[in-house]
């Protein structure tokens, strides 16, 4: 049967705010907290924000943690220098106050790196966005240029050894052996996450192992966004309804 036509699908669940207490909560970033924004440093986290997360983060008894392709440098950058850190799609981790635990950048990447540069030289609105141990190319500046972007860094991952990360109007190069599901299984056999409910709200592919992973552990996923196939069983339409879910979860976690 054509793309075309299938049904569409139907809408997810909303979740209830009581489904946060007793939670361990994992948190994406960009497209979750913050809404996306045409280039990556166009993204602002403003005050009310880390103070609700300080709060939900008080009532879960620590319980919190931030998931994200940032990388920790960047998320500290952002203001989350206090919150439990899992960056550059599980690759990196970091408590408040510590000093990442991350593999070194592969020399490599600096390869990669300089060949998104001659590719987006010629291509106006293509961005390379220079990473800890991963380098990005984005092309919501320029969508004609997603397809060569694409075969770009499938080329190069396949050249140098590297993983392909997919994303919002972003090809990502870094290393693998690790996702925000081996990140969500990691961080829960560990204090403060351990104990808890895993919850893991995302709206990206690349939040699906996380959703997978959190109920494989016996909790849920919840996807910001429009329906798509998801291992999420709970969804919320945007990052104002993550904002007021988080917040009806401050009030209702006694
Ligand atoms: O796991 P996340 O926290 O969702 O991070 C995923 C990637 O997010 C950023 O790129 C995306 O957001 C940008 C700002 O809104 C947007 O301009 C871009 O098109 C999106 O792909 C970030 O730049 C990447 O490093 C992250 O891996």
């Amino acid at each position: 049967m054509p793309e075309t036509a299938l049904p569409p699908l139907p809408d997810l669940p909303a979740p209830s705010p009581a489904l946060l207490t007793g939670a361990a909560l994992f948190l994406d970033f960009d497209g979750t907290l913050a809404p996306i924004a045409d280039t990556p440093d166009g993204v602002h986290v403003d005050d009310d924000l880390l103070a609700l997360l300080a709060a939900l983060r008080s009532k879960l008894d620590g319980r919190l943690a931030i998931v994200s392709g940032r990388s920790i440098a960047t998320l500290r950058e952002f203001g989350f220098e206090d919150f439990l850190l899992a960056g550059t799609h599980g690759l990196e981790f970091a408590a408040p106050g510590e000093a990442p635990d991350a593999p070194p950048r592969p020399p490599a990447i600096d390869a990669v790196e300089r060949a998104f540069h001659i590719f987006a030289d010629t291509r106006p609105g293509v961005l390379v966005e220079r990473k800890s141990i991963s380098v990005g190319l984005h092309f919501r500046g320029a969508p004609d240029c997603g397809e060569a972007a694409g075969l770009l860094a499938h080329q190069l991952a396949e050249e140098h050894g590297l993983a392909v990360q997919a994303g919002k109007m972003l090809f990502e190069l870094r290393p693998g052996g690790a996702d925000k599901g081996s990140a969500v299984t990691r961080l829960m056999q560990q204090a403060p996450m351990a104990g808890g409910t895993p919850i893991f709200i995302g709206d990206d592919v690349t939040d699906e192992e996380g959703f997978a992973a959190a109920a494989q552990l016996g909790g849920h996923g919840i996807l910001v966004g429009p329906a798509r196939h998801t291992h999420a069983a709970f969804g919320l339409e945007q990052v104002a309804a993550v904002r007021h879910y988080l917040a009806q979860g401050v009030a209702a976690i006694i």
